[in-house]
Protein backbone atom coordinates (compact mmCIF):
# COMPACT_ATOMS: atom_id res chain seq x y z
CA UNK A 1 0.00 0.00 0.00
CA UNK A 2 1.44 3.44 -1.42
CA UNK A 3 1.96 5.81 1.45
CA UNK A 4 0.35 8.44 -1.25
CA UNK A 5 -3.28 6.89 -1.56
CA UNK A 6 -3.16 6.69 2.73
CA UNK A 7 -3.18 10.68 2.51
CA UNK A 8 -6.35 12.52 2.93
CA UNK A 9 -7.95 14.28 0.53
CA UNK A 10 -7.92 17.86 0.82
CA UNK A 11 -10.85 20.71 0.10
CA UNK A 12 -10.09 22.12 -3.17
CA UNK A 13 -10.90 25.16 -4.53
CA UNK A 14 -10.21 27.74 -7.20
CA UNK A 15 -7.16 29.17 -5.56
CA UNK A 16 -5.97 25.73 -4.06
CA UNK A 17 -2.39 25.35 -4.64
CA UNK A 18 -1.68 23.54 -8.14
CA UNK A 19 1.11 20.88 -7.92
CA UNK A 20 4.67 21.72 -8.35
CA UNK A 21 7.07 20.11 -10.78
CA UNK A 22 9.03 18.88 -8.29
CA UNK A 23 6.05 17.36 -6.68
CA UNK A 24 5.02 15.75 -9.84
CA UNK A 25 8.27 14.12 -9.66
CA UNK A 26 7.89 13.03 -6.46
CA UNK A 27 4.67 11.76 -6.34
CA UNK A 28 4.99 10.16 -9.91
CA UNK A 29 7.40 7.75 -8.68
CA UNK A 30 4.39 6.04 -6.84
CA UNK A 31 2.43 5.90 -9.88
CA UNK A 32 4.40 5.35 -12.74
CA UNK A 33 1.85 3.79 -14.85
CA UNK A 34 -0.36 7.14 -14.83
CA UNK A 35 0.83 9.56 -17.52
CA UNK A 36 0.18 13.37 -17.57
CA UNK A 37 -1.80 14.31 -20.63
CA UNK A 38 -2.70 17.99 -21.06
CA UNK A 39 -6.27 18.67 -23.06
CA UNK A 40 -7.47 22.53 -23.77
CA UNK A 41 -4.70 23.49 -21.42
CA UNK A 42 -5.78 21.42 -18.62
CA UNK A 43 -2.92 18.80 -17.09
CA UNK A 44 -4.19 15.55 -16.18
CA UNK A 45 -2.86 12.53 -14.92
CA UNK A 46 -4.75 9.46 -17.53
CA UNK A 47 -3.92 5.99 -17.12
CA UNK A 48 -5.67 2.60 -19.01
CA UNK A 49 -6.53 -0.56 -17.63
CA UNK A 50 -6.74 -3.46 -19.30
CA UNK A 51 -9.47 -6.30 -18.58
CA UNK A 52 -10.67 -9.58 -19.56
CA UNK A 53 -14.08 -8.52 -20.55
CA UNK A 54 -17.01 -5.65 -20.18
CA UNK A 55 -17.89 -7.15 -17.28
CA UNK A 56 -14.80 -7.38 -15.13
CA UNK A 57 -14.34 -3.74 -16.52
CA UNK A 58 -17.78 -2.41 -15.53
CA UNK A 59 -16.90 -3.89 -11.62
CA UNK A 60 -13.85 -1.89 -11.56
CA UNK A 61 -15.75 1.39 -12.89
CA UNK A 62 -17.48 1.23 -10.33
CA UNK A 63 -15.06 0.54 -7.65
CA UNK A 64 -13.35 3.86 -8.44
CA UNK A 65 -16.65 5.66 -8.61
CA UNK A 66 -17.14 4.28 -4.80
CA UNK A 67 -13.42 6.04 -3.67
CA UNK A 68 -14.69 9.22 -5.90
CA UNK A 69 -17.63 9.41 -3.89
CA UNK A 70 -15.75 8.80 -0.62
CA UNK A 71 -13.61 11.36 -1.17
CA UNK A 72 -15.69 13.69 -3.00
CA UNK A 73 -13.38 14.36 -5.64
CA UNK A 74 -14.04 12.58 -9.38
CA UNK A 75 -12.17 11.09 -12.32
CA UNK A 76 -13.31 11.18 -16.16
CA UNK A 77 -13.86 7.46 -17.12
CA UNK A 78 -14.29 5.76 -20.82
CA UNK A 79 -15.83 2.39 -19.54
CA UNK A 80 -15.82 -0.07 -22.68
CA UNK A 81 -15.29 -3.71 -23.54
CA UNK A 82 -11.94 -4.90 -22.34
CA UNK A 83 -10.84 -1.59 -20.72
CA UNK A 84 -11.46 1.38 -18.79
CA UNK A 85 -9.27 4.87 -19.23
CA UNK A 86 -9.01 6.82 -15.94
CA UNK A 87 -8.47 10.35 -15.69
CA UNK A 88 -8.06 12.98 -12.55
CA UNK A 89 -7.78 16.24 -12.91
CA UNK A 90 -8.97 19.05 -10.66
CA UNK A 91 -11.74 20.90 -12.54
CA UNK A 92 -11.96 23.83 -10.01
CA UNK A 93 -8.65 24.54 -10.53
CA UNK A 94 -8.28 23.63 -14.04
CA UNK A 95 -5.21 21.70 -13.60
CA UNK A 96 -3.46 19.15 -11.30
CA UNK A 97 -3.90 18.89 -7.38
CA UNK A 98 -2.31 16.98 -5.00
CA UNK A 99 -6.03 15.10 -4.85
CA UNK A 100 -5.55 13.93 -8.28
CA UNK A 101 -2.19 11.82 -7.01
CA UNK A 102 -3.52 10.38 -3.89
CA UNK A 103 -6.60 9.50 -5.84
CA UNK A 104 -4.81 7.94 -8.70
CA UNK A 105 -2.83 6.26 -6.48
CA UNK A 106 -5.84 4.74 -4.00
CA UNK A 107 -7.10 3.35 -8.64
CA UNK A 108 -4.17 1.59 -8.56
CA UNK A 109 -5.07 -0.48 -5.49
CA UNK A 110 -8.74 -0.98 -6.35
CA UNK A 111 -7.19 -2.53 -9.37
CA UNK A 112 -5.38 -5.04 -8.10
C1 LIG B 1 -19.69 20.55 -5.46
C2 LIG B 1 -18.68 19.41 -5.61
O1 LIG B 1 -18.19 19.02 -4.36
C3 LIG B 1 -17.51 19.90 -6.43
O2 LIG B 1 -17.99 20.23 -7.72
C4 LIG B 1 -16.43 18.81 -6.56
C5 LIG B 1 -16.97 17.52 -7.11
N1 LIG B 1 -15.90 16.66 -7.59
C6 LIG B 1 -14.78 17.19 -8.13
N2 LIG B 1 -13.92 16.42 -8.77
C7 LIG B 1 -12.81 16.92 -9.36
N3 LIG B 1 -11.96 16.12 -9.99
N4 LIG B 1 -12.59 18.24 -9.32
C8 LIG B 1 -13.39 19.12 -8.71
O3 LIG B 1 -13.13 20.33 -8.71
C9 LIG B 1 -14.55 18.60 -8.04
N5 LIG B 1 -15.38 19.37 -7.38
Amino acid sequence: MSDLSQQQCEACSWDAPRVTEADIETYQREIPEWQIVERDGIMQLERVFKFRNFKQALAFTNKVGEIAEEAGHHPALLTEWGKVTVTWWSHELKGLHKNDFILAARTDEVAQ
